[in-house]
């Protein structure tokens, strides 16, 4: 179990603390955000897109959210890990849905599960909390709907569309959600939600009012080069400083400037081995 504690999270918000939050995908992802001291690590179905290159985050399937989940765990031992159910992992029943639910507890060792929707979906929440798995809601852009959307875009723009997103939120947290990612939904909004609900809200794109917020790391990092959204900041290019490495390391073997004599070893003397020539 994480030291981070759901309970601690909660107390965050009721104290005014921010939360901060980002997403890892494997053991030294978790080890630099272990030590960074960041609250959350979210093993997302974002990982479809960002270590797998899937064109979408709907393809990703248990087994390969599992085997990402658990290194994660093993890295970073303070952070709450919040495993994303993939796409058709919790939609067909809620049997299914509890069942896997549990095998991403038990198999992939997170601390919580987090499932996208709304109003629709308080109920698939409501039956896996009762199994003993704390669920966290995704509601505005739920990517694994992409279709359905059209696209990446902005959701609960107008009153119509913020009171949708209002209930949705409500009825996530009466269904026992203990937080929710508010992704890409005007300032306003995500701000009424925040001060509506008493559990926690993290934004992505979700504005400066929410208790916390996420960024995916491969955006955070200029690890990712398919789309930038708005919501982003950039803390480092380390894409271009990889590929610059790269190609000093090309040219240095071109050019026999690597390996040095410090990168050889040694243990048979040039005598030895003329003999056997
Ligand atoms: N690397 C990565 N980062 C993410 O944040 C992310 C993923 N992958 N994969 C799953 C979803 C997809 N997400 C996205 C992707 C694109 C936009 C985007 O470009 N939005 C436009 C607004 C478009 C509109 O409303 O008209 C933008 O300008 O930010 C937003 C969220 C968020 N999630
Ligand atoms: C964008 C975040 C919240 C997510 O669900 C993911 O990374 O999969
Ligand atoms: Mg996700």
């Amino acid at each position: 179990m994480a030291a981070v504690t759901i309970p601690a999270l909660q107390k965050m918000k009721a104290e005014g603390i921010k939360i901060s939050m980002t997403t890892a995908y494997d053991y030294p992802t978790a080890c630099l955000v272990e030590k960074a001291g960041i609250e959350i690590i979210l093993v997302g179905d974002s990982l479809a897109m960002t270590v797998l290159g899937m064109d979408s985050t709907v393809p990703v399937t248990m087994d390969e959210m599992i085997h990402h989940i658990k290194p994660v765990v093993k890295g970073a031992p303070t952070p709450l890990i919040v495993g994303d159910m993939p796409f058709g992992s919790y939609q067909v029943s809620p049997e299914e849905a509890v069942a896997n639910a549990i095998r991403l507890m038990k198999e992939g060792g997170c601390d919580t599960v987090k499932l996208e929707g709304g109003s629709d979906m308080a109920p698939i929440v409501k039956r896996i909390v009762k199994a003993g798995v704390p669920v966290m809601g995704h509601i505005g852009l739920t990517p694994q709907t992409v279709s359905m959307l059209g696209g990446f875009k902005v959701q609960g723009k107008g009153e119509a569309a913020a009171k949708v997103l209002l209930q949705d939120a409500l009825d996530l947290q009466e269904a026992g959600a203990w937080g929710l990612i508010i992704e890409a939904v005007p300032e306003n909004v995500a701000r009424l939600i925040t001060e509506k609900v008493t559990i926690p809200t993290i934004g992505i794109g979700g504005g400066r009012y929410c208790d916390g917020q996420v960024l995916v790391f491969h955006d955070m990092f200029g690890l990712f080069d398919k789309f930038l959204p708005k919501f982003v900041k950039q803390y480092a290019q380390l894409g271009e400083q990889i590929v610059a490495g790269l190609e000093t390391f090309k040219e240095d073997v071109r050019e026999t400037r690597f390996p040095e004599e410090k990168h050889v070893f040694g243990g048979v003397t040039e005598e030895e081995l003329k003999r056997l020539y």
